[in-house]
């Protein structure tokens, strides 16, 4: 049990609206530490609206979600906010890198919402660059980044707080096969360490990486 970093057990979600839309019915998925599971499915098949609960971003409107061990359920606002600075890393295709702020400054805000002393937050932020190949960019402007780079440095704020699970939307997406499997490389490295990498994607590179593809169509779980 000790294993199991991520449980979701029939997870439905249902956006109110006129008419509502069913977005996950009946959804169970469980990933093991150091697991890198691929979601896969059409456009509109539910796979942001699980990552979102995933990532504590959105609550179910049924089922369990287990985040290593602890029934999310029972979280309240301020304990689901620690939770997911500190022991979720987000990547997502549109990098979110802050155009008018450093490598540096960009890795560095990360932990400023994770609660990480300041005295260590030098020592994490460089090491956490240089692990993405980064450092000679280390007081770049993010906005003078390529597409490469900016993939590399949302990695690098993703796992500066060394959280066990990743959680990443479309990563590879816009990259070129180097770039990807840079990506992936990094990916890999978090793996080895334990961490369990969960990857939204609809790039057949990504897909193949993954040691498990969960597909979702109509926002059912088809293939685990
Ligand atoms: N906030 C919302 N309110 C109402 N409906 C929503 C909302 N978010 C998503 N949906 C609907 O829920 C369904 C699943 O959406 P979701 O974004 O999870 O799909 P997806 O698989 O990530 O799609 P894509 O690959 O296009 O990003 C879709 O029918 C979508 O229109």
């Amino acid at each position: 049990m000790n294993d199991v970093a991520v449980e979701a057990v029939s997870l439905a979600k249902i956006y109110p609206g006129n008419p509502p839309v069913s977005a996950l019915r009946d959804a169970t998925l469980q990933v093991l530490k150091g697991e890198r599971v691929a979601i896969l499915g059409r456009s509109g098949a539910g796979k942001s609206t699980l990552l979102n609960i995933l990532g504590l971003l959105d609550a179910p409107t049924a089922g369990s979600y287990r985040l290593l061990g602890r029934d999310t359920s029972q979280l309240g606002g301020r304990a689901r906010d620690r939770m997911r600075a500190e022991r979720l890393g987000f990547v997502f295709q549109s990098y979110h890198v802050l155009g008018r702020r450093t490598v540096t400054e960009n890795v560095m805000l990360k932990l400023t919402t994770a609660r990480v002393g300041v005295a260590n937050r030098e020592d994490l932020t460089r090491s956490a660059i240089e692990n993405v190949g980064l450092s000679h960019r280390a007081h770049a402007l993010g906005q003078t980044l390529s597409g490469g780079e900016k993939q590399r440095l949302a990695v690098a704020r993703a796992i500066v707080t060394t959280p066990p699970v990743l959680l990443a939307d479309e990563p590879t997406g816009n990259l070129d096969d180097a770039n990807a499997r840079a990506v992936l490389d990094l990916f890999d490295e978090q793996a080895r360490r334990d961490v369990a990498v969960i990857v939204i994607t609809h790039d057949d590179r990504t897909a193949r990486w993954a040691d498990r593809v969960v597909e979702l169509k109509d926002g059912r779980v088809v293939g685990a």
